[in-house]
C-alpha cells in the first residue's frame, strides 16, 4: 500500500459537511478517480490530501517505507511526495523553466532525484521554447502538460490530478493517459470515458456530502 486514508472529514464555513469520514487506501499504481458534481468538494479533497488545505478529522498515512503522517514528514516533504497539481496553474511569476528550478530547489526536494520535464512534455507535444516564455503567453492546454510534467519530472509517490486533461485535445488526452499509466495517482475527472480507461477505482461525492468508492 501507498497511501491510506482514514476518516477524512471537512466541514463548510456554513458547519454542513462538505465530505465525512473518507476513507480509501491505494496501492501501487492504482488510479483512484473522483467524480461528482461541481462544487461538490472534489478539489477540497485533493488539497486535503496535499495538505494544502485544513481539514476537520481524518488521518493521511504515507505506507512507504513505513507509515509516515505528515505531522511526522513535515508538510514540505509530504507534499513533495504527495504532490497537488491545480487544473491551471496560478498565474505564476517568470517562466516554466525558472518554476522548475524553484521546485526542485525547495530542501523538500533536496536529494531527490528528478528526470527533466522538458523531454517529458516534449513526448506532449510541448516545444523546447515554451519553457522560457512567461506563463500568461502558454494556451491553458499548454499550461497544463507543463504543470504535470513539472509534476512527474519530481516523481512523487502519489499524483494528485485536478482535471488534467480538461483543456487538451483527444489525442493529447490519450498520449497524457498514458504517460501517467502505473503511477499512484488521485484523478478529478468529470468524463464517463476517461474514467474507463485509467481508474483503478472510483470515489464519488454525493450533494448530500455521503461517498461511494466502486472498484473497476
Ligand atoms: N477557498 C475557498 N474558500 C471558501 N470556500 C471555498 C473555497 N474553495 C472552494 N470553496 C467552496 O467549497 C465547495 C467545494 O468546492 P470544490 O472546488 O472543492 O468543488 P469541486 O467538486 O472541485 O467543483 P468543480 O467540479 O466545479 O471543480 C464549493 O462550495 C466552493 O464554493
Amino acid at each position: 500500500m501507498v497511501l491510506q486514508v482514514k476518516e477524512l472529514t471537512k466541514r463548510k464555513d456554513t458547519g454542513d459537511h462538505l465530505f465525512y469520514d473518507v476513507t480509501f487506501s491505494l496501492h501501487p499504481g492504482d488510479t483512484l478517480a473522483v467524480r461528482g458534481p461541481s462544487g461538490v468538494g472534489k478539489t477540497t479533497l485533493l488539497r486535503c490530501l496535499a495538505q494544502l488545505t485544513p481539514y476537520d478529522a481524518g488521518v493521511c498515512t504515507l505506507m512507504t517505507p513505513k507509515p509516515t503522517t505528515p505531522q511526522d514528514l513535515g508538510v514540505p516533504q509530504w507534499r513533495a511526495s504527495v504532490m497537488y497539481v491545480p487544473q491551471r496553474p496560478a498565474q505564476l511569476p517568470g517562466t516554466p523553466l525558472e518554476f522548475f528550478d524553484q521546485v526542485t530547489g525547495f530542501r523538500a526536494q533536496q536529494g531527490r532525484a528528478h528526470y527533466d520535464p522538458v523531454e517529458i512534455a516534449e513526448d506532449w507535444g510541448v516545444s523546447d521554447e515554451l519553457w522560457h516564455k512567461k506563463w500568461p503567453e502558454l494556451s491553458g492546454g499548454e499550461q497544463q502538460r507543463v504543470a504535470l510534467a513539472v509534476a512527474l519530472a519530481c516523481d512523487p509517490k502519489v499524483l494528485l490530478l485536478d482535471e488534467p486533461t480538461s483543456a487538451l485535445d483527444p489525442a493529447t488526452t490519450l498520449m497524457v493517459e498514458q504517460a501517467l499509466a502505473g503511477r499512484t495517482c488521485v484523478w478529478i475527472t468529470h468524463d464517463d470515458a476517461q474514467e474507463k480507461r485509467i481508474a483503478t477505482k472510483s470515489l464519488t461525492i454525493h450533494a448530500d456530502a455521503t461517498y461511494s468508492i466502486t472498484e473497476h
